[in-house]
Order: structure tokens, then C-alpha cells, then sequence
């Protein structure tokens, strides 16, 4: 599914002015059923309902042409401000009209006038929904101030707000909450939605800050936050934190081999390997190349050492097709260091044990796992 945050303007129009479309129907529909009523002389301005049944039907043909046109311009990707534009002020000025026959003053005017540019920020060009509002706003109050000087009627289509007995009428409430309700859900449901795409979005921009592309275990920068963590942890709490070096053996010469596609299913395969293998609380980070860091909280000397001894027996056994007929293998070699002698040390000190124990790994023969001791530094 594609992101709404990220649609072409033309398809944000197209959404806006198809909600528009809607509205309109509505208004249209009501317009018929009212007319349509034997005592529709007692709730409506007949005459001047039939005189705006032109104008009513202008509106619908006018939106469905806009839509039509919107349609074209999303399918062929159109992006061009101007959408946004034309799709906020129409949506703005052609419920105005409405507003001035209903009263501008009314429960519809003013759920849209405050609701639709909070959703519209979230989807629309800025400039987009604030000139929107300032033409709906100075039209709404021309509209007003010309009832309240005497230039037209107010709401010239109802008659009878409120009944003789001086309650409020039942149809002019119904009418209110019958053109206020749509406009509620509709832009209740487009913010939930798109907020809700938002959060996603979100999830996946922090997923890839800290998610290598390659191989999706850790990266650096998210493998090293997770070491502070764990080795603050260990201070506070006391057990041991043990880190794994972890290096693939003449890497280099696979890709010189093989080329850097099978050099990558390989770094790929390994992670796997690792993520499999370790427990679900360790963490598998990628320092960059085919250098691993495994972080292994709560885990000693011993323990490290058998988890790392595993580690280094899974991907001995890897296979790596490289499509030649020939099977490639791997092999691995692991520096350790744990701090349970010593909770004192920062996280670039037992990363530096650590490259010390995997340095004495490669130097003593490769394939094989190094705990740190005095004579590795
Ligand atoms: N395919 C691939 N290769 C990479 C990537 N990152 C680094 N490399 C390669 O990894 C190789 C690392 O080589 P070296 O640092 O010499 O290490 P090595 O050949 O593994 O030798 P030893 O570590 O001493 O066993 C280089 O050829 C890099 O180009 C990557 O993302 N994909």
C-alpha cells in the first residue's frame, strides 16, 4: 500500500474533492426530499428553494467535472501544487454556498471551518489550507455581515428556526445534524487514517536508523547505544556483560573470488547464523564489513565462550551456493571479553579487549574463538 504522506498532490485533490462531491449530493438529496414533502411550505422557502435548484445542480456537475479531472491527474502522477490548491479552495468556497443558504452561523459551517484545516495541515501544502481558510473565513463573514446590514436574507432557504411555542424546530435541528455528522466522520476517519500511516512511518524510519540494510541485524550506532545500556546495567546490577568480536575469515578473498553479490549472500547467510544462534535477549550488531559484535548480557566468561564456540561451529557449516557448481564455505574467528572482573570498564576498553582476543584469533591460525588474556594485548 502506498503512503498517503507520499501521495502526488493530484490524488490529495482527488480525495478532497471526491469528499466534496459527496457533500454536495447530500445537499442536493435533502433539496428533492424536502420539495418532495406535502408540507414543505411549512419548513422551507419553496420559491427560493426552486430557484437554487440550478445552482445546486451547477454544483454537483462542477464537482463531479473537478473530480473527473482529478482522476486523470492521479493517474498520471501529476504533482503540481496547484492540485492542492484548487482541491482546498473549491472544497472551501462551494461550501460556502451552502453556508449561505443553510446560515452561516450554523453547526456545519462551523464544525468545518474549525475541523477541516486541522486535517487538512496534516495532508495538504500549508500555504494550500490557510489560503483555503482565509477565502472560506471572508466569505462567511461577507455573507454574514451582509444579512446583518440588510443585503440578503439569512439562511434564505429555512423558514421557521424555531417553533411558536419558542422551542428550537425538530427539522431545523435534524437538518443541522444531518449535514454536520458526514462532515465529522469524514474528516474524523481521514485523520485517524493518516495519522495511523504516520506512526507507521515512524516505526519503519527508526527501524532503518538502527537496522543494518544489509544483513537487518543492529547497526553500529544502534549496537553501540545497546552496549552503554547493557554495561550500565551491569554496573547497577551486577551481572557479568560479555562482548564478541566476531570476523569472517579471508573475506576478502570471496569477494575477489565470487564477486560482491555472493560476498553479501555470505555476510547475510552469517548474521542469520548469529541472530539464530544466540539467545533472544543478545544482541547482533554489524560494526561495518564483515566485522559482528555480539553483546551478551548476563553472560560470563564461560558462557560467552560456548555461546561464541557454537556460533563459530554454525557458520563453519554454512553453504554458499555460488552457482558455479561449487559449494563455498566459510569460517569465522571471535575475541572475547567479559567484565566480570572488572565492572569498572567503559564500552571502547572492552571493545578494544575484544579486538585484541580476535586479533590473537586471526594471528594464532583464524577459525577459531580467543578469550582476552594478558598476552593478547
Ligand atoms: N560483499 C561485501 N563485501 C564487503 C562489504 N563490506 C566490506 N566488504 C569487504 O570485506 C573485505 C574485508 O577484507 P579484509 O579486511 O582484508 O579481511 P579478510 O579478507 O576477511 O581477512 P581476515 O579478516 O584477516 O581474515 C574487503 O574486501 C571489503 O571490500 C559488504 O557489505 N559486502
Amino acid at each position: 500500500m502506498r503512503n498517503p504522506l507520499e501521495w502526488e498532490d493530484s490524488s490529495k485533490a482527488c480525495l478532497l474533492l471526491f469528499a466534496t462531491l459527496l457533500a454536495h449530493l447530500q445537499y442536493l438529496g435533502w433539496a428533492y426530499y424536502l420539495l418532495s414533502l406535502p408540507q414543505r411550505d411549512e419548513l422551507i422557502n419553496t420559491e427560493f428553494a426552486l430557484s437554487q435548484l440550478p445552482y445546486f445542480h451547477g454544483i454537483v456537475v462542477l464537482s463531479t467535472i473537478l473530480f473527473v479531472i482529478s482522476i486523470v491527474g492521479s493517474l498520471k502522477r501529476s504533482e503540481s501544487v496547484l492540485w492542492q490548491h484548487l482541491g482546498t479552495q473549491y472544497y472551501g468556497i462551494s461550501l460556502c454556498y451552502f453556508s449561505f443558504v443553510i446560515g452561516t452561523l450554523t453547526m456545519p459551517t462551523g464544525a468545518v471551518l474549525a475541523a477541516a484545516p486541522v486535517v487538512g495541515l496534516i495532508l495538504f501544502d500549508r500555504a494550500a489550507v490557510f489560503g483555503a481558510l482565509a477565502s472560506s473565513t471572508l466569505l462567511i463573514l461577507v455573507i454574514s455581515y451582509g444579512s446583518a446590514l440588510q443585503w440578503w436574507e439569512y439562511a434564505p432557504v429555512i423558514k421557521n428556526f424555531v417553533s411558536e411555542s419558542g422551542h428550537l424546530s425538530m427539522f431545523w435541528l435534524t437538518s443541522m445534524l444531518l449535514f454536520t455528522v458526514p462532515h465529522f466522520l469524514m474528516l474524523t476517519i481521514m485523520a485517524a487514517y493518516v495519522l495511523r500511516r504516520w506512526r507507521m512511518r515512524e516505526e519503519e524510519v527508526r527501524y532503518l536508523s538502527l537496522t543494518d540494510p544489509l544483513t537487518s541485524v543492529s547497526n553500529r550506532r544502534s549496537a553501540m547505544s545497546h552496549l552503554e545500556r547493557e554495561l550500565e546495567r551491569s554496573r547497577r546490577k551486577g551481572p557479568s556483560l560479555s562482548v564478541v568480536m566476531v570476523d569472517l575469515d579471508h573475506f576478502k578473498r570471496v569477494n575477489d573470488t565470487w564477486g560482491h553479490g555472493i560476498g553479501d549472500e555470505v555476510l547475510v547467510k552469517a548474521a542469520k547464523t548469529l541472530r539464530e544462534t544466540v539467545r533472544q535477549n543478545d544482541m547482533v550488531g554489524r560494526l561495518g564489513g564483515e566485522e559482528f559484535l555480539l553483546i551478551l548480557p548476563g553472560t560470563d566468561q564461560k558462557g560467552a565462550e560456548f555461546l561464541a564456540e557454537r556460533c563459530r561451529q554454525h557458520i563453519a557449516k554454512l553453504e554458499v551456493d555460488t552457482g558455479q557448481r561449487e559449494i563455498l564455505k566459510v569460517t569465522a574467528s571471535m575475541g572475547i571479553y567479559c567484565n566480570e572482573h572488572n565492572r569498572l570498564l567503559e564500552s571502547d576498553m572492552l571493545l578494544e579487549y575484544a579486538d585484541q582476543a580476535l586479533y590473537h584469533a586471526k594471528e594464532s591460525g583464524r577459525n577459531r574463538v580467543v578469550i582476552w588474556h594478558e598476552g593478547c594485548a
